[in-house]
């Protein structure tokens, strides 16, 4: 398998998608907390686009990455950067994000293009498993969203609406089951997952 550079063969691939604000960072922080670092890596697709970003922009990568109001200023403007980048290489972040990744499951947080879920399904498509993450708008406007034209009816954040079977769908809200109970299933196939890889990895 033509595997990015210095990683491991995941187990298995959680490719989280959501609106902003639906709570993705925060429900994949909780999953690999249940899970731990040894055994699950959390890969930002963003994660390159923001470094590179921040460093010609002379901006703060710290607070980009962050959750805060200070990202959404720039988002616009990101996105357009990203995509004059996707569009010679759809695969560019997918393939950065990935690099050096070692623990048997890898968490993708920020899937937001069919291209991304093609890319994962493509590379790894025994292991992928597309989990959609989402919110009411009230319950994301608690959280800081309000809707700006060019962004939230843009591809960055509708390019995964249809078109697509998720294997998972979390619905992060007040009113919702618990977190930790619809995330149950998603957890044990990953100890399932990662067990099998300390058998054949040892
Ligand atoms: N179930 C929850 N309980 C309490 N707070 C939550 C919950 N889900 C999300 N939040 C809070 O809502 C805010 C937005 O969540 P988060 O950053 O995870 O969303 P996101 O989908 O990753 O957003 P973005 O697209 O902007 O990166 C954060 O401050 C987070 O702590
Ligand atoms: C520029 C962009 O990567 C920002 C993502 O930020 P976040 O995942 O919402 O923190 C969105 C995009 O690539 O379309």
């Amino acid at each position: 398998m033509d595997l990015p550079e210095g990683s491991e063969v995941p187990e298995l691939v959680l490719v989280f998608s959501g609106k902003r604000k639906s709570g993705k960072d925060f429900v994949t922080d909780r999953i690999q907390r249940r899970l731990g670092s040894e055994v699950c890596g959390i890969l930002r697709l963003s994660g390159p686009l923001k470094q590179q970003y921040a460093q010609e922009h002379g901006l703060d990568l710290d607070q980009l990455l962050g959750s805060g109001p200070y990202k959404e200023r720039y988002r616009a403007d990101m996105i357009h950067w990203g995509e004059t980048r996707r569009l010679q290489d759809p695969g560019f972040f997918c393939r950065l994000a990935t690099r050096g990744i070692r623990q048997p499951v890898w968490v993708v947080s920020d899937a937001r293009r069919l291209s991304d879920l093609q890319w994962f399904r493509s590379k790894f498509p025994l292991q992928t498993q597309c989990v959609r993450v989402q919110s009411s708008e009230e319950t994301r406007m608690q959280r800081g969203w309000s809707f700006t034209a060019g962004v939230d009816d843009a591809e960055s954040e509708c390019g995964l609406d249809s078109g697509v079977q998720f294997d998972w769908i979390i619905t992060n809200e007040g009113d919702a089951p618990s977190l930790d109970e619809q995330l149950q299933p998603i957890l044990k196939l990953a100890e399932e997952a990662s067990s099998s890889s300390s058998i054949s990895r040892s």
